[in-house]
């Protein structure tokens, strides 16, 4: 299958495209790099370069765990010409009016809506997603530009009644200035469009470090806004190593000209990159990790909280922020419950190459991920916990692929109960009142997601109030959404993306006071 050949540094591999059959797979077959939304370089001030060290890094197949290609690896000084490149389109982009930036932010959707198969082929290659699903990650992507062009002009200041008689008071939002932002692996559009769609809706620059492991998606992404006309400087990439990436966390706190700092990534890096912004005061948005709760109720639905737990539990192979990571089911329903759930996974999941367009779950993105699933699962093993694995998980699927997987008799004493999973194993924990389970699902760090199942209007809100997380799914498995304000509390993060709370994130108010 496997048919590398090295081009312009990038090694291309042969992928079976007549099974899905859309254009971007011949592209990668004819292996066309610079034309297409390939490349191996960062991208600053408008011009495609290397690194100023002539490094570069490699990028993995979580397919098959082989290099992919190879990236330059961008330094601190490289960072900094960055910086300034995004510091002298600030001057000139600072000065468009809210339509004109509108006007650019939707011919970059346009190009990425053009080229949503191609660009959906790359974050499978890299990521290891479905095809399919990677279809339905450009689509989210794509949502946050669409919102962000309509919310833009109705951003408005407001006019404030004075306490003194002759004093006018009013306010109005200006951009900041360049924004430093830094994305993980694990959705490597959307959390680019998310931060990069509100930053330059309201008149920022932006300087991008993408994932060391996901950094193709990001360089398409640049290359849709080079094609959309986005002027030289306001959009940059500056693709780093695992090794370099430290030192350009360094450049984005310590250099005057960075304004706002907007990380998304694990709590550790967050909490460190976060204390060196607080050094400058340089603003920072914080999207970190969680450890969800999720609870069904004794009056829920089962089939209904059972397909909440396969969208929020499974989505990604388990490899996002908001994954449900521990799931309380009341005692008297759990056994129905883990049957239930079982019939739904055994009939919603097919699994097989990731280009196939029928495969609806793929491998963890590492052999890293895998394992740390393998820990946990042989943690939970230890302490008396029972796996279930879905029926059709057999065959071989790759060295990194880990089939959705129950664990029935979970306790409070196991390693997911207090780290993120990030895989797809479903912990069933039983629970025997409401106040206790709010007490253990409140019991952890992390405040980014909680979903709970209950057909009782005011447990409904009741339960909603009390869980100490950013945001609730009542009834709901799949929260995600370009218009909600997303983020989370406790150590999950600062600030929200999405929705009107972004915009205002990245700009600042101006109150003006007029005096007669
Ligand atoms: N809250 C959210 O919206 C959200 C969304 C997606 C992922 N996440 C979280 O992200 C984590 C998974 O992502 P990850 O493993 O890539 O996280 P990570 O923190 O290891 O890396 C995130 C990014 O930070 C970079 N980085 C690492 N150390 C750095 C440093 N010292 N200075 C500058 N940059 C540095 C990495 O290269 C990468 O680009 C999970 O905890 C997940 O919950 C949160
Ligand atoms: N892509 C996720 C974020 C966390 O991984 C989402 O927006 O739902």
């Amino acid at each position: 299958m496997r048919t590398a050949q090295e081009s312009k540094g990038i090694l291309l591999k042969e992928v079976p495209y007549n099974k899905v059959g859309t254009s971007c797979y011949v592209q990668l077959r004819l292996n066309e790099p610079t034309t297409a939304l390939l490349d191996n370089r960062s991208f600053i001030g408008g011009k495609w370069i290397g690194s100023s060290a002539k490094r570069q890094f490699s990028v993995y197949d979580p397919e098959d765990n082989a290099e992919l290609c190879y990236i330059a690896d961008l330094g601190r000084e490289d960072a900094r010409k960055a910086l300034e490149a995004a510091q002298k389109a600030f001057e000139s982009y600072k000065t468009w009016t809210n339509r004109e930036r509108r006007a650019l932010i939707r011919r970059w959707a346009d190009e990425i809506k053009a080229s949503k198969e191609d660009l959906a082929a790359i974050c499978t290659l890299e990521l290891g997603k479905p095809f399919t699903e990677s279809l339905g990650t450009v689509k989210y992507g794509t949502d946050f530009l669409d919102w962000f062009e309509g919310a833009i002009e109705r951003q408005y200041g407001e006019t404030i009644p004075a306490a003194k008689g002759n004093n006018r008071i009013f306010t109005i939002r200006q951009p900041q200035g360049v924004v430093a932002a830094i994305t993980p692996w694990n959705s490597p559009v959307a959390m680019v469009t998310r931060k990069v769609g509100a930053a330059i809706a309201a008149g920022n620059t932006v300087v991008l470090k993408p994932a060391p492991e996901t950094p193709l998606c990001a360089i398409a992404l640049a290359k849709l806004f080079e094609k959309a006309g986005g002027p030289p400087g306001v959009l940059n990439i500056v693709t780093s190593s695992v090794e370099r990436s430290p030192e350009i966390g360094q450049e984005f706190t310590q250099n005057d000209i960075v304004k706002h700092l907007s990380f998304t990534g694990s709590t550790a890096v967050g909490r460190h990159l976060h204390a060196e912004a607080a050094k400058k005061f340089i603003k920072t948005s914080m999207e970190l990790g969680g450890n969800a709760p999720f609870i069904v109720f004794d009056d829920a639905k089962l089939d209904g909280a059972a397909e909440g737990v396969i969208a929020s539990k499974f989505r990604s192979s388990g490899q996002t922020c908001v994954c449900a990571n521990r799931i309380f089911v009341h005692k008297s329903i759990i056994q129905d419950f883990a049957k239930v759930l079982q019939e739904k996974m055994n009939s919603t999941f097919t699994f097989g190459s990731v280009w196939d367009a029928k495969v609806n779950f793929g491998p963890l993105y590492s052999e890293k991920a895998f394992t740390k699933i393998k820990a946990q699962i042989e943690d939970a093993e230890s302490k008396g916990g029972k796996i279930v694995s879905s029926d059709a998980a057999t065959g071989n699927h790759g060295p990194n692929f880990f089939p959705p997987t129950i664990v029935t008799g979970a306790s409070p004493d196991m390693i997911f109960m207090k780290e993120e999973t990030f895989g797809p194993l479903a912990f069933l924990v039983p629970f025997e009142t409401d106040e206790e389970v709010i007490a253990m699902a409140n019991q952890t760090n992390a405040g980014l997601a909680s979903y709970f199942y209950t057909e009782n209007i005011s447990r409904l809100w009741k339960v909603a109030e009390a869980l100490q997380s950013g945001m609730v799914g009542v009834r709901c498995g799949l929260i995600s959404a370009c218009e909600q304000p997303f983020g989370g509390i406790k150590d999950s993060g600062v600030g929200r993306e999405g929705g009107k709370d972004a915009l205002d994130e990245y700009t600042e108010i101006k109150s003006i006071t007029v005096a007669l």
